[in-house]
């Protein structure tokens, strides 16, 4: 079995150095398995939907052939098959281990804000009751529903110091921050985030998923959040909902994998401001050899799964085009790396914005089912506002 790459013995950085040393531009990964910060770049990959993995694996035994040490590409997907990729062969990688808590805060931003919702929340509403009647009709199992907050400063947003307070904000997530500038942007764009679901890790031969779906927000009175978790756990509608993303995700494992253990039973996993219902999936690949097994091919193979898109996803797709007037770019795609192994880790692109300048854009979307309340997932999606809300300083607006 191949020695994952975070964990390789490595000259020893602490996750708050690397931190310390990003710059706009840099790539940084960070999650309770380590944290990894890459800059400049030795070969771009560029490579349309379905074959991205095998260009990966390419541009990685090409990089190993001209004496890259230890190669990995690492970046971000978008949402829909034709969206944008960013995805390089750094030239320089350094590793360290998983935040610890220490390092930079990043004072919040100063700036003086103008937030405005796309849609309005209403008309978000109104979406959902929309999606309401497409399940009532028996077009749709399951749809996610995403909105857009368009936050501009009266001044450039500084990424390094939002990425810090992210970490800082989010030790348990997998928290990132990549540069996805793209011809015709005004300004370099980055995508930051601090997501906590794992899409898909592949070490060795090793495989875990940990899809969520069922959300309430997390409040600050420790009985009312026992209430909470105790509420999601035996909520006929929230089981369901969760229920659809599980399955894809143990169906789609299983075509790869022998001794896949997928609990029947969801747990429930916290953030600071959320709480989900999460089932965590392992297997063992049949065979890791296969360069079809990756990690990325593993991840495309899953993407996008029901807990940002939808059963059945034609459906949900043409659903979210109809319904959702902001495209959503890299929010609800996939971000992480992989390495000359086929080892890597990828999460789902979600509590995250994209930053160009003055200009920070927040996606969060909620999973509608039969039984959904417009107002409640209206609220959630607020909620889920609050993970870059609050590492911008803009705590209690949405
Ligand atoms: C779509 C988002 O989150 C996803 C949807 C969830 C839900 O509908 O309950 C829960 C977690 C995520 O899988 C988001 O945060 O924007």
């Amino acid at each position: 079995m191949s020695t994952p790459a975070m964990v390789r013995p490595r000259p020893v950085h602490r996750a708050a150095d690397l931190l310390a040393a990003y710059l706009p531009g840099s790539f940084f990964y960070s999650s309770a398995t380590g944290s990894l910060l890459a800059d400049g770049v030795h070969a771009p990959v560029r490579a349309g939907h379905g074959s991205r993995a095998a260009a990966v694996s390419e541009a990685l035994d090409a990089a190993a052939v001209h004496g890259v040490e230890d190669p990995v590409v690492v970046g971000a997907i978008g949402f829909r098959p034709d969206a944008e990729a960013s995805l390089v062969v750094p030239a320089v990688v350094r590793r360290a281990g998983a935040p610890d808590g220490s390092g930079p805060a990043g004072a919040p931003a100063s700036a003086k804000w103008s937030i405005t919702p796309r849609p309005e929340p209403e008309v978000y509403a109104d979406g959902v009751r929309r999606a309401l009647e497409l399940i009532g009709a028996g077009e749709l199992d399951k749809v996610v529903l995403a909105r857009c907050l368009e936050v501009t400063a009266d001044q450039p947003v500084p990424v390094p110091a939002l990425l810090s307070r992210l970490v800082r904000l989010n030790p348990a997530a997998h928290a990132f921050a990549v540069d996805v500038s793209a011809p015709g942007d005004p300004a370099p764009r980055a995508l930051v985030g601090a997501s906590p679901e794992l899409l898909v890790s592949r070490r060795g031969t090793e495989v875990v998923a940990n899809p969520l779906a069922g959300s309430l927000p997390r409040v600050a009175d420790e009985a009312e959040n026992r209430r909470r978790v105790a509420a999601l756990l035996a909520s006929a509608k929230d089981r369901a909902e969760h229920a659809h993303v599980s399955a894809q995700v143990a169906e789609v494992l299983g075509r790869f994998c022998v001794d896949l253990d997928a609990p029947a039973e969801p747990s429930v996993i916290g953030t600071p401001t959320m709480w989900h219902l999460s089932t965590r999936i392992t297997g063992r690949l049949a065979d890791p050899t296969d360069p079809g097994s990756s990690a990325l091919a593993l991840a495309e193979a899953l993407h996008p799964t029901p807990a940002v898109c939808g059963v059945p996803v034609d459906r949900a797709r043409a659903a979210i085009a109809e319904l959702e007037p902001e495209d959503r770019g890299y929010y609800s795609g996939l971000v992480g790396w992989s390495d000359l192994q086929g080892d890597g880790e990828w999460v789902v692109t979600i509590r995250s914005a994209e930053v160009c300048d003055r200009t920070v854009r927040l996606f969060a979307g909620a999973g509608i089912v039969a039984g959904s309340d417009p107002a409640a997932e209206l609220a959630e999606t607020s909620a889920k506002f609050r993970t870059l809300l609050r590492a911008l300083g803009l705590e209690g607006t949405a």
